[in-house]
């Protein structure tokens, strides 16, 4: 099991409210102005970078460097590294690929069409090759068991020490077991397509991706799919093209389930997204965050009116607000699916779905209905815990992270919602609360003292040609 993340100390606290006491006596008449900003160190989610807007490399579709609001953002702490592409990656977009290039995926240079469809020839279950792809001598296939104690242990320990990373290796993604489980057991699921590769004879297991079944609508089409996610090789295997491998078998145990589309993300760029979003933080814990390098001090700011700026109230503001029971299934299914309809890219959740997905499961995902005086659900939060490692610190070993997932507020404005979602994490000890720029959160993310990460996280389909889309029509999150 992935060791609890770490809550701040007593110590911690007690110094926070001695900070704050003092501020209070000091500053009593200080606003917000002082929490001005000079560092822009920020966290990002797959694939993290260190400072955002790299020269040379245009971060939107049109070429156009993105604008941000300066006065908000000198207002806010900046955050450190969520993923997104490294400079690296993002430099060499228009490098040679030598897999991907053979991959029905438009390449990197083509337009952007206004089309929609496959990009493979149709075929059938038969022509899918019915033999595994061969590995490099030493190297087995295995499909893992996740129920199986020591199996989900040696999954857990290889994305442990071997998923994705900051690029200063500060931090590094911390999958707890519970939520590996959550993760990869939705209804249907396939344990074929939870795949890896070991050391010849049974031996350790280094190599991983997986797949889940999903019906994702883009631009007014259903289509069954698969949502892949922890691809990860051995840090020792790593640039031996294990990885193309590890997709094209996986690949092929989708086709022979008749599925022949997927949708992934990656904080790298490769050839193409469909969309490409971005990470924004909120500070909850802002002394931990500071300490480990997460975030900065702005300039001109104390620890005491950083503290002050991102306090929170104890309690959420909204009347009627509570945890989700089952019982809430059905209303927040209705919720949820009628609400997803207006993104271009959402998925098309089963009751059965939005239970697993969305029901309370603790250290895993959190969801919280808000019930008006005639007892009817009207709106509905819920974020998931992502803690990350934080590496060789010597008082802090884990950061813990909560990310927004499905929100809709039909009775009050989101902005008021997602404030208690903000309330409900710190309730639950979380650090940060990360959120995209995807669906309606622009609405509240700067309102809500969100600081910009300096992460891309890149929306991709296989096999599918569709129009770019803009974060604001992306209405999926993938864990
Ligand atoms: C219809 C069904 C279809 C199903 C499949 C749909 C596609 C699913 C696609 C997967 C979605 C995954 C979603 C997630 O999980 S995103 C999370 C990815 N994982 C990590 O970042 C964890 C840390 N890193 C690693 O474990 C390794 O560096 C990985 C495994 C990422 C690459 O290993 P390694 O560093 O040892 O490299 P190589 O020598 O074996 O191979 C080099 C080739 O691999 C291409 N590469 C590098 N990174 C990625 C990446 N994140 N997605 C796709 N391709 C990637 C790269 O451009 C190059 O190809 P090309 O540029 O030469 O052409």
């Amino acid at each position: 099991m992935a060791e609890a993340a770490k809550s701040p100390s007593k110590e911690d606290r007690d110094e926070d409210e001695e900070a704050e006491d003092e501020e209070e006596d000091e500053n009593e008449n200080e606003n917000e102005e002082g929490a001005q900003t000079g560092e822009k160190k920020k966290k990002q989610k797959k694939k993290p970078a260190k400072t955002e807007g790299t020269a040379g490399y245009p971060s939107t579709a049109n070429g156009e460097e993105e604008k941000e609001d300066p006065d908000q953002q000198q207002h806010l702490l900046q955050m450190l590294r969520k993923r997104g592409p490294c400079e690296e990656s993002r430099r060499q977009t228009a490098r040679e690929h030598l897999f991907w290039d053979t991959q029905p995926v438009p390449s990197m240079g083509s337009e952007y069409g206004q089309d929609s469809g496959p990009l493979d020839e149709l075929r059938t279950v038969d022509d899918v090759r019915a033999e595994p792809y061969p590995l490099p001598d030493k190297f087995e296939w295995c499909t893992c068991n996740v129920d199986d104690d020591k199996e989900i242990d040696e999954i857990y320990t290889l994305l442990t020490e071997n998923y994705v990373e900051d690029d200063d290796s500060m931090f590094r993604f911390d999958y707890s077991i519970h939520f590996l489980r959550w993760a990869l057991k939705p209804p249907e699921f396939l344990r074929s397509w939870h795949l890896g590769v070991r050391v010849q004879g049974g031996g350790k297991l280094v190599g991983f991706i997986t797949g889940i079944p999903a019906k994702i609508r883009v631009f007014e089409k259903s289509i069954q799919m698969a949502e892949i996610n922890f691809l990860c090789v051995h840090k020792r295997l790593r640039s031996k093209r294990l990885a193309p491998v590890l997709i094209k078998e996986i690949t092929r145990r989708v086709n022979r389930e008749n599925v022949w589309q997927a949708v992934y993300t990656a904080g790298v760029v490769l050839p193409r997204p469909i969309s490409e979003c971005r990470y924004w933080h909120r500070s909850l814990n802002p002394k931990k965050l500071i300490e480990v390098g997460f975030s900065h001090l702005g300039a001109r700011m104390t620890m005491a009116r950083t503290i002050k700026l991102y306090k929170v109230p104890d309690m959420p503001q909204l009347p009627g607000m509570r945890e989700m029971k089952k019982e809430d299934v059905p209303r927040v299914h209705g919720l949820v699916l009628n609400y997803l309809r207006k993104f271009t890219l959402h998925p098309e959740f089963t009751p059965e779905e939005v239970e697993h997905w969305m029901l309370p499961r603790p250290g895993v995902v959190y969801c919280y209905v808000r019930e008006n005086e005639k007892g009817e659900v009207t709106d509905v939060c819920s974020f998931y815990s992502l803690p990350s490692s934080i590496l060789g610190h010597a008082k802090h070993n884990t950061l813990k992270a909560a990310y927004s997932y499905w929100n809709v507020a039909s009775t009050v404005p989101l902005q008021d919602l997602m404030y208690d979602a903000l309330i409900l994490a710190k309730q639950q000890d979380f650090d940060v609360f990360n959120a995209l720029d995807i669906m309606e959160n622009e609405s509240f993310l700067k309102e809500l003292k969100f600081g910009i990460g300096d992460g891309y996280l890149q929306y991709y389909l296989y096999n599918w040609k569709c129009p770019r889309i803009e974060p604001r029509g992306i209405g999926l999150v993938l864990l």
